[in-house]
């Protein structure tokens, strides 16, 4: 069954959940009556097509149409799956889902990227309430994983299988919330803060910039890879969370907050702010920002990814359903991903200690071609890389995409000797080659041995496939 996704709302919201989609093989149908929507969403693709693909050491899926429509009922025609993302007003969003369900059948999940408003809100007067869910993501969809799934008490306990199973399925972390409250889990935090920040421009204490430093410099890192109670049973030090609520707990009572108070949000404190804002950041464009961002999260999301950690966790375990084992062709395609930004040096081109990275992982993934896996090394036996000569060719950037091709050149005996040809997706220009020549070993004695006959055979059939 083809895999389509109706987008309903193309904006920033919109506009994200469309590339995720696409960039993770669904078909995706929009409909937004803004004439501007095709550019609005193509610009956001652009920018998501250059950052996501650098999170996966897999290739993505082959990826998915993305058409525009006039009407809601063109736009939902096949699909599993819609997202509402239009403007934040209850009224247009109920009159969004009256127009939705008699264009749907049942089985279709209806789902809203509303910041706030509850589930039984959107799903007063429905037809089926059951079918509508939140499904609340976070800026920019396509990189932050997390979607706050919210069914409140009418939503369909088949309706939320359905949402999460796809939403894991594009790489997403659905945090289902049970119970239903305005402003669901994360907004409340980024409200109260907010809030916070608001009074403290208002009150001269601290600028935009300022603020942002707050964070940037702190806690915002503690918080990408921990989150705030764990943290905090941290900072408790030996005796833990109950020692750190030993400390901390009076602060509630002094004023640590102006929280419960909300400074008036008049026209010279937007002025403030939106002066503070220009100050700080208006000698970048948006699009100019957006680019940083992404490739700051890119960076920090495969900073977690190598230890396994958070975000990064739930990332390399989609890396790995993404994974296919090798084909029967000449030469092996034993690489295809693409130039992370983390992967960059001064000149602003892939350093050249990843090309060691890349013909490693065609070396491995060869290796397990042939039957020395995990298995074949847990039980003793590996080949170790004696030599490797590398030839830098032309220049590869953070985004662009590669392959590597890879023919044994000898597999006799202990020796095995791979050639290495790194091309660029784009149009297949040779980037780099590289000579390696690998010895098979043993474990145990650390020391060259022959392969088992098994693998032997496997390289020996390789080397007569490869031999012109
Ligand atoms: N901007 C943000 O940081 C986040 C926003 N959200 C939520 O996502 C939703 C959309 O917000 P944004 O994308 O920021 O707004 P936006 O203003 O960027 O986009 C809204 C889009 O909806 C379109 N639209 C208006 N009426 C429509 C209709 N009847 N049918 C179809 N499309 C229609 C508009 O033309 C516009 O392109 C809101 O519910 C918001 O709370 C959720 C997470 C983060
Ligand atoms: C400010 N906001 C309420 C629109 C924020 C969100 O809903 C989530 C986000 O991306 O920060």
């Amino acid at each position: 069954m083809t895999k389509i996704a109706a987008i309903v709302g193309g904006g920033v919201i919109g506009g994200g959940w469309a590339a995720r989609f696409a960039l993770m093989g669904w078909n995706v149908q929009v409909f937004d009556p803004d004439p501007e929507a095709k550019r609005k969403i193509s610009e956001v693709m652009a920018g998501a097509e250059r950052a996501l693909p650098m999170l996966y050491e897999a290739p993505l899926r082959a990826r998915g149409k993305i058409s525009f429509h006039q009407t809601i009922a063109e736009a939902v025609s096949g699909a599993q799956y819609v997202q509402e993302s239009v403007p934040e007003r209850l009224e247009l969003k109920q009159k969004v889902y009256a127009e939705l369900q008699a264009h749907c059948s049942e089985d279709v999940v209806l789902a809203s990227s509303t910041s706030g408003f509850k589930p039984s809100e959107l799903q007063e007067g429905a037809a089926r309430p059951g079918q509508i869910i939140v499904a609340h993501p976070f800026n920019p969809v396509y990189l932050l994983p997390l979607a706050e799934l919210v069914p409140g008490v009418n939503g369909a306990p088949e309706t939320v299988e359905k949402a999460r199973e796809i939403l894991i399925d594009i790489g997403m972390y659905p945090l289902h919330v049970k119970a239903e409250i305005d402003a669901h889990i994360a907004d409340r935090f980024l409200e109260a803060v907010w809030r916070e920040a608001l009074w403290l421009v208002k009150d001269g204490i601290a600028t935009t910039e300022e603020i942002d430093d707050a964070i940037r410099y702190g806690f915002g890192l503690r918080w990408a890879q921990m989150g705030l109670f764990e943290t905090y049973r941290v900072a408790g030090g030996e005796a833990g969370m109950k020692h750190f609520m030993a400390q901390f707990g009076p602060a509630l009572k002094w004023p640590w907050t102006k929280l419960m108070d909300v400074p008036e949000f008049n026209e010279e404190l937007v002025d403030l702010i939106a002066g503070q804002s220009d100050a700080q950041s208006g000698h970048m464009s948006i699009r100019e920002l957006e680019r940083l961002r992404d490739d700051n999260l890119v960076a920090i999301l495969r900073a977690l990814k190598g230890q396994n950690a958070g975000a990064g966790k739930l990332i390399a375990d989609h890396d790995a359903t993404l994974r296919a084992p090798l084909g029967g062709e000449v030469p092996l395609v034993t690489v295809r991903r693409t130039v992370p930004v983390d992967w960059t040096d001064v000149n602003g081109h892939m350093n050249e200690g990843r090309y060691g990275q890349v013909f490693s992982d065609a070396s491995e993934e060869l290796m397990f071609h042939v039957g020395a896996d995990r298995d074949y090394i847990a039980a003793g036996n590996s080949y170790f890389t004696a030599e490797t000569g590398v030839k830098y060719v032309l220049e590869t950037h953070a985004g662009e995409g590669f392959y590597v091709e890879t023919r044994v050149a000898l597999g006799q005996g202990k020796k095995l000797r791979l050639l290495h040809e790194m091309k660029r997706a784009k149009d297949d220009a040779l980037l780099a080659t590289c000579d390696q020549f690998l010895l098979h070993v043993s474990l145990e004695t650390r020391k060259s041995c022959p392969p088992l006959p098994q693998v032997l055979q496997a390289v020996e059939a390789l080397a007569a496939k490869h031999a012109d």
